[in-house]
Formats: structure tokens, sequence, C-alpha cells
């Protein structure tokens, strides 16, 4: 379902300098550098996988969605989703996906949620039933019901959020990529989206690509991570397994997922 095979993106950042000499000079004569946001970075994710995509700041985590959503497009290597090139297939290729950045909204800020929804229904040319029968299973089960009324920006992060995500799968996409979509919600906000997540890939066979710092998401959601550090995947595989690997690496006993990721970011230096 999804195929990343040697995918490498690099940036070209401007150099700054600090000191004001320096800041002159670059601004006569612009400096460049390069970043390698992600190295050779390979990967298959089958369809109806819960998979959390970890790794610390600047690891490569966005760049990567933002390649497998088809906004960006890696330097050389190559990405095959649902048997579709995703920043070149873009126009049939958003029908498949459905993304969420948590720090971003996808809802018309002014309007209420619901004209958001029946703006995506044209956009994405859902049949009006549907859309209908989506929108009533999901609003019964994820409680949206008295939001949809009110416009984006009156409501909370947590209920932004969950509407934000009921954006997402409006159109009942194959594969739903979400970054960070537990960031600065509350407890009783994380727990709702986490089950809304848990029931959407068991119900529809969702396949669920999720960034995350919080360890409690990763519990709570996924059996496979992806570890990638410096632009590099460093590991990948089922979250027991090596929670028991690395207790018997380190002497260690009943560990939490956060005192794993600790000790691998550790480990690898991340
Ligand atoms: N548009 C851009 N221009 C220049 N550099 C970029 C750009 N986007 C990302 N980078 C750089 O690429 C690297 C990977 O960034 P990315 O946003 O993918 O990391 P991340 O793992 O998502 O981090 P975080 O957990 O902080 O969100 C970083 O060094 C970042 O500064």
């Amino acid at each position: 379902m999804i195929e990343m095979k040697n995918v490498t993106k690099t940036f070209k950042i401007h150099k700054k300098n600090s000191g004001l000499v320096s800041s002159i000079k670059s601004f006569v004569k612009r400096e460049y550098e390069t970043v390698n946001a992600l190295n050779d970075i390979s990967f298959h994710i089958d369809e109806g996988e819960m998979v959390g995509y970890i790794g610390p700041n600047g690891a490569g985590k966005s760049t990567s969605i933002k390649i497998m959503s088809g906004i960006l497009y890696p330097d050389s290597g190559n990405c095959i989703i649902n048997g579709k090139v995703p920043w070149k297939d873009r126009k049939i290729y958003v029908k498949d996906i459905g993304v969420v950045f948590g720090q971003r909204s996808q809802l018309w800020w002014d309007i209420a949620v619901s004209d958001s929804y029946d703006l995506l229904k044209q956009i994405y040319k859902i049949p009006d039933k549907e859309f209908k029968e989506t929108l009533k299973m999901m609003t019964d089960m994820i409680d949206i019901e008295e939001l949809l009324k009110m416009p984006t920006r009156q409501l909370s992060l947590g209920q932004r959020m969950r509407c934000e995500i009921v954006a997402s799968l409006l159109h009942s996409p194959k594969i739903l990529f979400l970054d960070e979509p537990t960031i600065g919600l509350d407890a009783v906000s994380k727990i709702a989206v986490r089950d809304f997540i848990n029931k959407i890939n068991k119900e529809r066979k969702t396949t669920v690509i999720l960034t995350t710092h919080d360890t409690q998401d990763i519990e709570a959601l996924t059996n496979r991570i992806i570890l990638i550090g410096k632009g590099k995947l460093l590991l990948d595989g089922n979250l027991n397994k090596l929670k028991e690997e690395f207790e018997v690496k380190n002497g260690l006993k009943d560990i939490t997922t956060e005192q794993l990721v600790v000790g691998l970011y550790k480990e690898y230096k991340i």
C-alpha cells in the first residue's frame, strides 16, 4: 500500500551569520547551506496498518508526511502509495488520503463547521447519500453534533481537532496521515481523539500514519513504530518486541513506552 524507496530530501537554506558585519556581508552576497532532511528512507506499510512514525524535533517526520501526501517531492528515491506517485498524480491521489496537521487548520475560519464540510463535499465530489451517512456515523462516534453550527474560530483546540479529523475523513480516504493530532489537547480530548482514530482504523480499515511526541498516543494507537533521526531510518518494528529487546540489552524490566523512546534517542544519539 505505502512503499517508500530510498527517499532523500534536502533543503537549501540561506546561511545567516551572527554579528552586524557578517549580516551585512550575507545580505550582499548570499550564502547557502544544505539541510539533509531525509536520507535514503525506505519502508513498507500494509493496508489497514496503524504506524507510529517517531523521532525527535527536526528528525524529518513532517517532511516525510509532506512527501507521502504529495505536498513535497523528493530529490531522489521513489514513493508509491496505492499505486500512485503522490506528487505526480496529485489530482486523483488526494481522494485516497486524509491529512491532519495538528498545528494547522483545514477548516474555513469564519464559517460554521458544517459549511466547511459542505465545501469539502463539493471539492471531493462526495455523493450526497455517502456524505450524509459518513457525517452521521462520525458525528455520533466523536460527539461533534453541537459543534457543527459554530464557526471554527470559536472552537476550543480539542473541539477543533475533533472537527478537523472528521473533515479529513469525509471523503472516506484509504489512508490517514496525522501529524501530531493531539498536540496541546487536554487529557479528555486526547482520549476522545485516540478512541476515534482507533475506531476508524478498525471499522473502516483505514491505514494510519501517525507522528507524535506523545508516547501515550503511541501506546494507545500503534503496534509498530518507525524511528527516524537526523533524516535516517533507525528502527522499524513491533513496539512490544522493541521493548523486550531493549529490556534484555539494558538489564531492565517492564519499561514504559516513554522509557523506550528516551532510551532509543540516547542509544542512537539523536
Ligand atoms: N521548508 C523547509 N526549508 C528548509 N528546511 C526545512 C524545511 N522544512 C524542514 N526543514 C528542515 O528539515 C529538517 C527536518 O524537518 P521536519 O519538519 O521534517 O522535522 P520533524 O521531525 O517533523 O520535526 P518536529 O518534531 O520538530 O516537527 C529540519 O532540520 C528542518 O529544519
